[in-house]
């Protein structure tokens, strides 16, 4: 029987609060997007229980109704037809919905807009530095030697793909920009120059700064002297985001308050010059040596927990990075992921990220496994590919949280897999695709223990969804049901 939109809507308006509560509307792939007046009106239980609804909650200030692709944009149309809000785009939804959140979460939001643009650039890195850490690893394939001892030959594709490896994170300053600019409202070719000047050649390599700084083999650190007045460090910041994320809010100021005052036929001419000269200045004589200190400080706070208690820092992160992806936050993970990376040698967090991911993978794939019906089954399996590659809203949203133990069992897979890698200290030099792939781009001498975590995370939340599965159909007597409930 075809499904009455109509009455849909109208039950969802009466849970929602009203049409009175509802100050802006907008779809995504999947979701209802709602800014509410006033979230406490909500009845959720109820909500949740109208036929197309997979589930509802709110998160960075937006209200948010998982209906399910295809579905969402007639339930979407049909509520702008009987309540006559305007069509919103899911920009405006975010910004109204930013408007509600408190100075920590907005911080945490800015940093996911930031870093989620730059993902694509990030992840091949990772994945050329997996396969290069493959070929040059000794005795991962020949006994005490690399394939590159094996085969020179392979030398100059080793080189190649070495070379395209670094580039994003060599100029990762200049990615930081591009994205960080635009973000902040400035303009985005003035963020990508401020990022390419932080890791110009005419600097000294930021990854050479310790050594310099420590004047070790008579290594020195060169200065810029600006008329015998200023003397500030000559030094890159190859690989950092905390300077070039800095600069761009600053650049962004003051291209907008110049912008404000420069009569529009004079500002081609002055205001992109002095932008770029004030923040140039400021980035190279204070953003930048301040941000490397407050970075070290950062670096090391999270490193120390990660010395001192790590069972219980794996635990917390393993159990919270699902959740935080529900709220579409999880993106600033990349810049903790690249912080670590440049000050520590590697980054322990990415490696609990990917076990996550597959956690939750492996619990869709039980669904899969234990599922009655043909749509269920398919959506289970395409849910679980997905997180297998990377990707886990499907598997949540479509799966896992509709049915809740799934869900409980990802998290308990993610918590045992994340707790076992980092007591056996798994450590990546990058961020690759956080799904099956990820062992790759991770220390070619963790890559075992690695493994070892991929086994727990793909067993724990399978078995256990599919005893539990099992456990309700004798308790219900009756095929699919009981799974399914
Ligand atoms: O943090 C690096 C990872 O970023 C992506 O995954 C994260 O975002 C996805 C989309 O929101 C989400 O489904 C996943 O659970 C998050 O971990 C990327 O897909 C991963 O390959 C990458 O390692």
């Amino acid at each position: 029987m075809p499904k009455d939109y109509n009455q849909i809507v109208l039950s969802i308006l009466e849970f929602v609060g009203g049409r009175d509560n509802i100050k802006q509307a907008a779809h995504c792939l999947t979701r209802l997007r709602l800014v509410l007046k006033d979230e406490s009106q909500v009845n959720q239980a109820q909500l949740d229980a109208i036929e197309v609804v997979k589930g509802s909650f709110a998160a960075a200030g937006i209200f948010q109704i998982v209906i399910g692709a295809g579905e969402v944009e007639k339930v979407y149309r049909q509520l702008l037809q009987v309540t006559g809000l305007k069509q919103a785009t899911l920009a405006d939804v975010k910004e109204e919905g930013a408007a509600k959140l408190n100075p920590v979460q907005r911080l945490v939001k800015i940093l996911s807009d930031i870093f989620m643009p730059i993902l694509p650039a990030i992840i091949t890195a990772g994945l050329l530095m997996g396969i290069n850490n493959l070929i040059g690893s000794k005795g991962l394939f020949i006994d005490g030697k690399s394939l590159l001892d094996a085969y020179p030959g392979l030398q100059g594709t080793w080189d190649l793909i070495n070379m395209m490896a670094n580039t994003s994170f060599v100029f990762l300053p200049a990615l930081v920009g591009w994205s960080a600019t635009k973000k902040f409202g400035g303009s985005e070719i003035l963020g990508i120059v401020m990022g390419l000047l932080l890791v110009h050649p005419d600097l000294l390599n930021g990854w050479a700064y310790g050594k310099a700084a420590a004047g070790i083999g008579g290594a020195k650190l060169p200065y810029f002297n600006i008329l015998g007045v200023f003397h500030f460090e000559k030094v890159g910041y190859q690989g950092q985001i905390l300077p070039i994320l800095i600069a761009a809010y600053i650049l962004s100021q003051v291209e907008g308050w110049l912008k404000k005052r420069v009569p529009a036929a004079l500002q081609l001419l002055i205001v992109p010059i002095t932008t770029i000269v004030i923040t140039g200045v400021l980035a190279l004589g204070i953003i930048g040596p301040v941000t490397r200190s407050i970075g070290t400080v950062l670096t090391s706070g999270i490193v120390g927990i990660y010395e001192h208690v790590p069972v219980l820092g794996a635990l917390i992160f393993g159990a919270l990075y699902a959740p935080l992806v529900i709220t579409g936050m999880h993106h600033m993970f990349i810049a903790v992921d690249l912080q670590l990376i440049v000050q520590n040698g590697g980054t322990f967090i990415w490696p609990m990220i990917a076990l996550s991911n597959i956690a939750q993978g492996s619990a869709a794939l039980a669904m899969f496994w234990v599922a009655g019906n043909g749509k269920e089954k398919s959506m289970a399996s395409t849910a679980a590919l997905s997180a297998y590659a990377g990707i886990t809203e499907p598997a949540m949203f479509g799966v896992n949280l509709r049915y809740r133990y799934p869900f409980y069992a990802a998290l308990t897979g993610s918590v045992a897999a994340a707790i076992f890698i980092t007591l056996n200290r798994v450590l990546a030099p990058a961020i690759g695709v956080g799904g099956l792939p990820a062992f790759i781009s991770i220390f070619p001498q963790n890559i075992p223990m690695f493994l070892v975590g991929m086994v727990i995370a793909v067993a724990v939340p399978f078995l256990l969804t599919v005893a539990v599965a099992k456990h309700r159909l004798l308790k219900a007597g009756k095929q699919g049901a009981a799974v399914m409930e």
